[in-house]
This record gives structure tokens, C-alpha cells and sequence, in this order.
């Protein structure tokens, strides 16, 4: 990649800001639907299925030549918040079944 100023630096970064937003969207949207197929926050929580997601992107950041320790941190992030989300729709289903 080659810029020829900060303006051009950023407008890409924004660029790409705006894809993730859209894609964690559609993810949020799957995390709503993986709570209705868990029994308990336990299963909400998945800590072997948290594991396999970071091992599979550490894996693909390394291919992608991106350092792991950036790819573990964004991903863990993302996930709590996710796990938190989850958490939440998980409790609203449960309140409706009652
Ligand atoms: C969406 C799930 O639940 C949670 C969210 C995950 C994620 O964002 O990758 C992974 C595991 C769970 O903590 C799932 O079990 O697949």
C-alpha cells in the first residue's frame, strides 16, 4: 500500500472502519441467534469454542502477516462484548418462555 499524505492514510483507515462496523453488525446478529440454542450462561460463555476462535484467527493472522498479539486483543475484545450481548438476549428469551 502507498499514500501520499495523512488525508489519503486516514481516508483508507476510514474506509475500512466503516466494512468492520458492517460486518460486526452481521456478526452481532449471529451471536442474537446462537443465545436461543444455549441452555445456560455457562453455554452462553463457551470458553473450548472462545479458545478455537483464537487459535483459528491467530493461525490466519500469521498466513495474513499480521502480529497475533493485535489479532488476540481485537478478537478477545470483540468477543466479550459479544459474550455480554449474548448474555443479555439469553435472559430476555428465558423471560419470554415464563
Ligand atoms: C457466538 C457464540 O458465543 C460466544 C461468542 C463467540 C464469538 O463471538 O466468536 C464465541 C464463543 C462464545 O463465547 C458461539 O458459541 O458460537
Amino acid at each position: 500500500m502507498s499514500f501520499s499524505s495523512i488525508e489519503d492514510v486516514r481516508n483508507r483507515i476510514d474506509q475500512i472502519d466503516s466494512e468492520l462496523v458492517k460486518m460486526i453488525a452481521q456478526c452481532s446478529q449471529c451471536v442474537k441467534a446462537a443465545a436461543a440454542f444455549k441452555s445456560d450462561h455457562s453455554a452462553v460463555r463457551a470458553p473450548d469454542r472462545v479458545k478455537q476462535v483464537i487459535d483459528k484467527v491467530s493461525k490466519q493472522a500469521t498466513e495474513a502477516g499480521l502480529p497475533t498479539g493485535i489479532i488476540e486483543k481485537v478478537c478477545r475484545t470483540m468477543i466479550d462484548a459479544f459474550i455480554d450481548y449474548e448474555l443479555t438476549q439469553h435472559d430476555q428469551l428465558r423471560q419470554e418462555k415464563c
